[in-house]
């Protein structure tokens, strides 16, 4: 984690939460602690490790995707609801996932009714859940997504299918290029390390603090670092 001579930011008055979004192992949760430590915001953080279903989905996706998916969505939709009533308005919140994170997995993992029945619960829920007023997407590349994997090592995850990978970062990718329901700002990762390089995070604040809070922005820090 970052030491005292880490870079700090402040931000305009209208971006009170921030969120990291980017298929498993672009680097979100450590991008969100860099970024709460460089903005004195609070960090929330997904609480994927409750999941009782995860490690069973790993195992066979087509057995347990259902109640994988409904409990991400009921304990999501929790801690959401809860941001939006206590801290959305007084610090700023940055946090390592969106909402509609659920239903870009979702379409991934269920089909037929299953699904349906994800669809009408989601259009219930997500309504209630307070939208970010910028979501900085992590663009990696299926190489490195796969090669952070492994370098974790989490138990679960180490018979990950590349082709897994491979249709989730498609399924991000044509999510975000059509998003535009808040600002965005695309960011390269693949190349990039926020730990090794702090270039790679001073030159992602500088587009945060003066990011265009109507659209989408692309940056490139491998470009922007020399
Ligand atoms: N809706 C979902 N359906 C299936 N699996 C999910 C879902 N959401 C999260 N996961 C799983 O939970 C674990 C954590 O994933 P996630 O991408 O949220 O965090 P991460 O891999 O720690 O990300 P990063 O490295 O970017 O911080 C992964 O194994 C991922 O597959």
């Amino acid at each position: 984690m970052p030491d005292r001579s880490s870079p700090s930011v402040s931000l305009p008055d209208d971006l009170g939460y921030l969120v990291i979004e980017g298929v498993i192992g672009a680097g979100k949760t450590t991008l969100a602690q860099l970024l709460t430590e460089a903005v004195d915001g609070r960090i929330v953080l997904e609480q994927f490790k409750e999941n009782p279903f995860l490690e069973r989905f790993y195992e066979n996706k087509d057995r347990w995707a259902f109640q994988t998916e409904l409990t991400f969505l009921a304990s999501r939709f929790k801690q959401q609801k809860d941001l939006g009533a206590r801290d959305l308005f007084h610090r700023i919140v940055v946090s390592d996932y969106a909402f509609d994170k659920n239903r870009i997995f979702a379409h991934q993992t269920l089909s037929g009714d299953e699904l349906q029945l994800f669809e009408t619960l989601y259009s219930i829920m997500e309504p209630n859940v307070p939208t970010p007023d910028l979501i900085v997407y992590l663009q990696s590349s299926p190489e490195r997504l796969m090669e952070n994997i492994r370098k974790r090592d989490r138990s679960y995850e180490r018979s990950m299918d590349p082709a897994y990978i491979q249709s989730l970062h498609e399924a991000y990718d044509h999510y975000f290029r059509t998003y535009r329901k808040t600002p965005l700002l695309i960011v390269n990762a693949a190349e990039i390390d926020f730990v090794e390089h702090e270039k790679d995070l001073e030159v992602l604040l500088h587009h945060i603090a003066n990011a265009d809070l109507d659209g989408t922005t692309y940056v490139d820090p491998v470009v922007e670092r020399s």
